[in-house]
């Protein structure tokens, strides 16, 4: 038995027969005070109150009360079936790619080299690497590429960092957590971290720097194997490197509009020009 708010005499008020007619459709005993699901079971004589001929009220008891219907399953969209039939093949296809999850993986052999390829799309030897060059370089021109690489790369860590926190994917189960230096965020796996910067590094070099025909190519598939080796290691599901593509490329477009040159951030390169 469900108990319903009634009074402390178990009375709970409720409109005459007079009401519904005003509310059509409005079980009565719901109208004034009695709690949903309670079914009122005995009607008093209606009580008129002063000042209006409508304003009428009854009384009724409701000792025994029934708990509300369950409600219905929610009835799902045609999106949210077509998503989550999407994430299910997901993990399954990404559980099978990931044949260097482990040493004894079918492919564990090759777990060290997809854990160089893991080092050279990670965040450290890239900041590392360019803060070096920006120390090391003596042209204006090649400052401003620096400077700019270095605004990417750490717009890329913020990105990928409030992204995560705000999916929070966890990464594939079959994943040994036992990546070079992570962040606290690094648990979650959507979008992958190092795709979006290798698809945002690799747009970054063939716009800024003069290469050869394979070595642009060389860039490109560096990128695409980065990203494959991350499902392979078992570190990320494809759906998280193929969103990270897309984003790593989008990041490339603010880095663009926002680009840093001497017009556009004078104090910046005034600290080189002295
Ligand atoms: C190297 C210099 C000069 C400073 C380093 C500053 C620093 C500690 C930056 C953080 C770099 C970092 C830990 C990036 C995280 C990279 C990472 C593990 C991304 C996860 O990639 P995912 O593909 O697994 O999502």
């Amino acid at each position: 038995p469900y108990k319903g708010s009634g009074t402390a005499s178990g009375e709970q008020l409720c409109p005459p027969p007079l009401l519904p007619r005003l509310w059509p459709g409005t079980p009565p005993h719901t109208l004034l005070g009695a709690s949903a699901g309670c079914r009122c079971i005995r009607a008093a004589a209606p009580v008129r109150l002063p000042g209006s001929p409508l304003a009428t009220l009854g009384l009724c008891g409701f000792r025994t009360c029934e708990p509300p219907p369950p409600l219905p399953p929610p009835d799902p969209s045609c999106a949210a079936v077509a998503l989550r039939s999407l994430l299910a093949a997901d993990l399954r296809f990404s559980r099978q790619l990931g044949v260097c999850a482990g040493e004894r993986s079918a492919w564990g052999s090759a777990r060290p080299l997809l854990r160089l390829l893991e080092v050279s799309g990670h965040g450290v030897p890239w900041l590392a690497g360019t803060l070096y060059g920006l120390g090391r370089s003596e042209s204006p021109a090649g400052r401003e590429v620096l400077l700019n690489l270095l605004f990417a790369l750490l717009l890329d860590l913020v990105l990928v960092a409030v992204v995560k926190g705000l999916v929070r994917r966890r990464r594939p189960t079959h994943n040994k957590m036992d990546m070079f230096v992570t962040i606290s965020v690094d648990k979650y796996s959507f979008p992958s971290g190092h795709a979006t910067r290798a698809a945002m590094v690799c747009r970054f070099v063939l716009h800024h720097l003069v290469l050869a025909i394979p070595l642009r190519v060389l860039v490109v598939l560096w990128a695409i194997i980065v990203g494959i080796s991350r499902v392979m290691l078992g570190r990320h599901n494809v759906t998280d490197v193929a969103f990270g593509f897309i984003m790593g490329y989008m990041q490339y477009n603010v880095v663009k509009y926002f680009w840093l040159s001497p017009l556009s951030a004078p104090a910046l390169f005034a600290v080189w020009n002295q």
